[in-house]
């Protein structure tokens, strides 16, 4: 997507630059567009854990890109599994971080030492252009569900919760890919931006990312959402996922199985896009078995933006000595979702509905 007409990835390569990696830091996110560059596996971990580098298929392709960097170093097998395994644990919620590192450990343990860099690199970048052209394709598959609301209605009004845009995976974005689509293709769509707490993805990257793309959009508090959906306001929600069970169960960002809720007790459909790399066939029940992030308490005691006079400050909105609590995801049953956006076409959120798209996942 672009960034003031200029094509841009979520990560990249500068091969002139000792094939060091680029990410845009999120947390700097909108008020300024740092680019981060990254040459030691070491870095990597440290921009997962903090949210620099953020987003389910995103964080997988960059920890892709940490093997790669952790190899120049050390390319032996021992290296390889250790890496692996530490980046493994940088974020426990999205699943797409341990397939990107699966697919990677799969093309590399077998290799000579002597050729895995060069293969880390190469696996990497198929990793980057399989997640690009999967989320087109999810644009595409959702794109109708846009045209057929716009059909009887002036304005088509998507809801949608944290942030699964381009900035999240490598490019176009899960949640997000229709919407582009639709808006480029002329349709009247509008965004009910939730503003995303404790973190504001929604209210920092969604609405950076919509603004960038001249996406009518409105920023809401997350409470909104009902009373919208309440008075008709909202014609669907599409949210993307971390992790998808193959009972159809969706992890993704704290507060989107309230949504959810309200979505279902108002008729509201509530879709959820994602790329093959979200489906965790091996989990049954996500409530009991998805591991659900827990982060520091200090997000939600504490708000960071910037100041009248342009510098970026972190304040305390909360009572002091109050302790907090900060679960980072929930798990919606899939009896709440209406159905699930692939890049393979759309299906119910069931396992039926998922072996049917995906025959060959075990
Ligand atoms: C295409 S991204 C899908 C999800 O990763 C997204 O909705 C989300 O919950 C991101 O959480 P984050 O904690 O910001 O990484």
């Amino acid at each position: 997507m672009k960034i003031d007409g200029i094509p841009y990835r979520s990560v990249w390569v500068e091969p002139s630059d000792g094939w060091s990696i680029r990410i845009f830091d999120q947390t700097k996110l909108p008020w300024s567009l740092d680019i981060l560059r990254l040459t030691e596996v070491g870095q990597v971990a440290q921009a997962i854990r903090s949210m620099q580098v953020r987003g389910a298929p995103l964080i997988g392709a960059v920890a892709a890109y940490g093997v790669a960097l952790a190899l120049r170093k050390d390319a032996s097998t021992e290296r390889l599994e250790q890496v692996v395994a530490e980046l493994g644990e940088t974020r426990p919620t999205a699943i797409n971080l341990r397939w990107a590192l699966a697919r990677m450990r799969a093309a590399l343990h077998n290799l000579p030492a002597g050729d895995r860099v060069a293969a880390a690199y190469a696996e990497a970048a198929a990793i980057c252009d399989d997640d690009a052209e999967t989320c087109r394709r999810i644009g595409e598959h959702g794109l109708p569900l846009i045209e057929s609301a716009a059909k009887d209605r002036e304005r088509v009004n998507v809801l949608t919760h944290c942030n699964a845009g381009w900035i999240a995976t490598v490019d176009w974005g899960t949640a997000l890919a229709p919407i582009y689509m639709a808006h480029d293709a002329g349709l009247p769509v509008h965004v009910w931006v939730d503003e995303t707490r404790p973190r504001n993805q929604g209210a920092a990257l969604t609405a950076w990312e919509l603004g960038k793309h001249g996406v009518p959009h409105t920023i809401i508090a997350d409470n909104a959402g009902g009373h919208l959906m309440q008075h008709g306001q909202v014609d669907l929600v599409i949210v993307g996922t971390d992790r998808v069970t193959r009972n159809g169960d969706v992890a993704n960002k704290i507060g989107t199985y309230l949504k959810a809720l309200a979505a279902h007790d108002n008729g509201v459909p509530f879709w959820v896009a994602l790329p093959h790399s979200t489906l965790d066939m091996s989990v049954g029940d996500g409530v009991a078995e998805i591991p659900i992030e827990e982060r520091s308490g200090t997000e939600v005691t504490d708000l960071t933006g910037r100041t009248a006079d342009g510098r970026i400050e972190t304040i305390r909105v909360a009572a002091e000595g109050s302790a907090a609590a900060n679960p980072a995801f929930d798990v919606t049953p899939a009896r709440l979702v209406t159905g699930l956006i692939t890049e393979r076409g759309r299906c119910a959120a069931s396992e039926a509905g998922l072996r049917a798209l995906y025959p060959e996942k075990g």
